[in-house]
């Protein structure tokens, strides 16, 4: 297997992206994360950019044992001075020197003749080499420079004392194939190219990053540039998690060993996230939310037949919680049947097929489908069937006036069948029925919210209460309907009463079983 460098920019580049500015601290918390992860090289700033750059990257220097740490700078010497001041306490004491090569970054914002670039690019690995051990010079936007002039400057660079040769993709314009031809050109045509390591830098404008940064490993690359997450300047750099994840995989084709520990990489990303408040998007490659998420009743069976139908990557590689069979509208029986079981649920294949068919009109109306949700529904298939002992209401009595204290008289069946009774007062009607229906259930009730509303239009509309509540400490929700909204309440209160008996049978059965 080919050992290939990978270096990190998360804090450099990365930083570059628009609305990202990190603090020392929290630099150091990145840069951390970054060595366990098995990043060869940090880049941890830009030491002439600012106070606050400089620091980190001191910092970050003096921090970090087990990988190489740098810092950018143009090719100016008081760039390279201020770098030095900041990486001479590292472990290898590492620059990287850039330079744009391309005409229209030479003529327009340099304002330099090619000639001029050469002798500037030259000058400024020198003046490294007298301090640092490891310098990077860098082709800014190579991949639209002249290759026989990049080839020239190339070999100046090499023998003015340059360790490393990066060929960045600055503005992410390259196809894979034209990003690959460019690395194979240099490596044929530039003498004492193999004695340097040869570095890789893609930008995502056009979304290419990633291959673009493969093709260059299959022409000669032996160092990777990105950043975690892919966040970097406008559209991003490529993402090294991607570049980490398909050598692996694809392992027969590339023959490649990064050094990255893989296991590190949900919780390096999830890092990045969090203190660059930078999002992640759900269906990332990798690391998103809904990566290992399958949702279609197709694949869902598939998966549970065999993951290899569906999961090329597996979550415990890199780190991730286990797959997430997603339930919602595209889910099929067997994803039901095998979470209603997981839940420790036990029903025939008919009431199943019930169940189902309440779970696919829950579904059309809500986006996924959580467990409390199924919960509910299961539970209910079960209480209706009278598959679990439960309360049944029998009668509700109130005696309400403006100058009486109002009064209410519950009866109901208990889970074994006894019918009993019993009268409270109340605040109001609906306190006098909760607190009767209290005596009625053994065991403690905390009303937490209650609302009811009307189902349908016009006077005699049904009445629909929902009542949360913890009956013996256990959050659970009721609701029911009824013409009369104090007869829908007292439902309501005896449907989370009875869910939270099934739910406390589940628990035990799943225990046992
Ligand atoms: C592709 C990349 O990612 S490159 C890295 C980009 N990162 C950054 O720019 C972040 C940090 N930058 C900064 O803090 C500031 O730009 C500084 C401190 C470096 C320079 O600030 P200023 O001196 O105010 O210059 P400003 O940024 O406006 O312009 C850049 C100058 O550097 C010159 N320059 C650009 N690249 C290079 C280079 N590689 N080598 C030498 N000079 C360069 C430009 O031509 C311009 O020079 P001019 O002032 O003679 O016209
Ligand atoms: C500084 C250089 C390497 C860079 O970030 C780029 O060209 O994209
Ligand atoms: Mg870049």
């Amino acid at each position: 297997m080919r050992k290939i460098d990978i270096f990190d920019t998360t804090l450099r580049d990365g930083e570059q992206s628009a609305g990202i500015n990190l603090n020392t601290a929290e630099k150091i918390e990145i840069a951390r994360q970054l060595e366990r992860f098995g990043a060869t090289i940090i880049e941890s700033g830009f030491p002439a950019a600012s106070p606050g750059d400089f620091d980190a990257v001191q910092r970050i220097a003096g921090t970090v044992k087990n990988s190489i740490v740098t810092g950018l700078a143009r090719s100016v010497e008081s760039d390279i001075s201020r770098a030095w001041e900041a990486l001479k306490g590292g472990e290898q004491p590492h620059v990287h020197i850039f330079i744009a090569t391309s005409p229209i970054h030479m003529e327009h914002k340099l304002m330099k003749t090619p000639e001029q670039v050469m002798e500037t690019a030259i000058a400024s690995v020198k003046y490294a080499k007298k301090f640092f051990p490891l310098v990077q010079w860098s082709a800014e936007d190579a991949s639209r420079s002249d290759p026989e002039f990049l080839v020239r400057i190339i070999r100046k660079v090499i023998e003015a004392g340059a360790t490393t040769i990066n060929l960045p993709d600055t503005v992410g314009y390259a196809t894979p194939a034209e990003y690959g031809a460019m690395f194979k050109y240099v490596t044929d045509n530039v003498i004492g190219i193999e004695n340097v390591k040869l570095s890789a830098h893609c930008h995502n404008d056009l979304g290419m990053a990633t291959a673009n940064t493969l093709a260059a490993i299959e022409n000669g690359a032996t160092q990777v540039e990105g950043t975690i997450n892919g966040i970097g300047e406008r559209a991003g750099n490529v993402a090294l998690e991607e570049i980490a994840v398909a050598l692996h995989i694809r392992k027969q084709i590339y023959e490649i060993e990064t050094g990255i520990q893989l296991k590190e990489i949900k919780r390096t990303s999830q890092l990045v996230s969090q203190l660059t408040g930078s999002l992640i998007q759900p269906n990332k490659a990798v690391v998103g939310k809904n990566a290992f998420a399958h949702e279609s009743g197709i694949h869902q069976d598939g998966m549970l037949k065999n993951p290899l139908t569906y999961e090329i990557i597996t979550p415990e590689l890199i780190g991730d919680a286990s797959t997430q069979l997603v339930l919602g509208k595209h889910s099929g029986r067997h994803a039901f049947k095998d979470r209603a079981i997981k839940m420790g649920f036990e029903l025939s294949d008919e009431k199943l097929n019930q169940a189902f068919v309440e779970f696919k009109k829950l579904a059309d109306s809500k986006k996924e489908i959580v467990e409390d949700d199924l919960f509910v529904l299961l539970t209910d298939q079960q209480i209706n069937d009278k598959e679990v002992p439960v309360y049944e209401l029998e009668s509700v009595q109130v005696h309400y006036g403006t100058a009486n204290i109002p009064t209410a008289t519950a009866s109901a069946y208990k889970p074994d069948g006894e019918l009993i009774r019993d009268s409270a007062t109340g605040a109001g009607s609906v306190e006098a029925i909760f607190n009767s229906l209290e005596r009625l259930v053994a065991g403690k009730v905390h009303i937490l919210d209650y609302r009811v509303t009307s189902i349908g239009k016009g006077r005699d509309a049904l009445g629909e209460a929902v009542i949360n509540m913890t009956y013996n400490g256990e959050t659970v929700t009721g609701r029911d309907v009824a013409q009369d909204v104090l007869e829908a309440t007292a439902k309501a209160y005896l449907n989370a009463v009875n869910r939270q008996l099934v739910k406390a049978g589940q628990k035990i059965s799943v225990a046992a079983g």
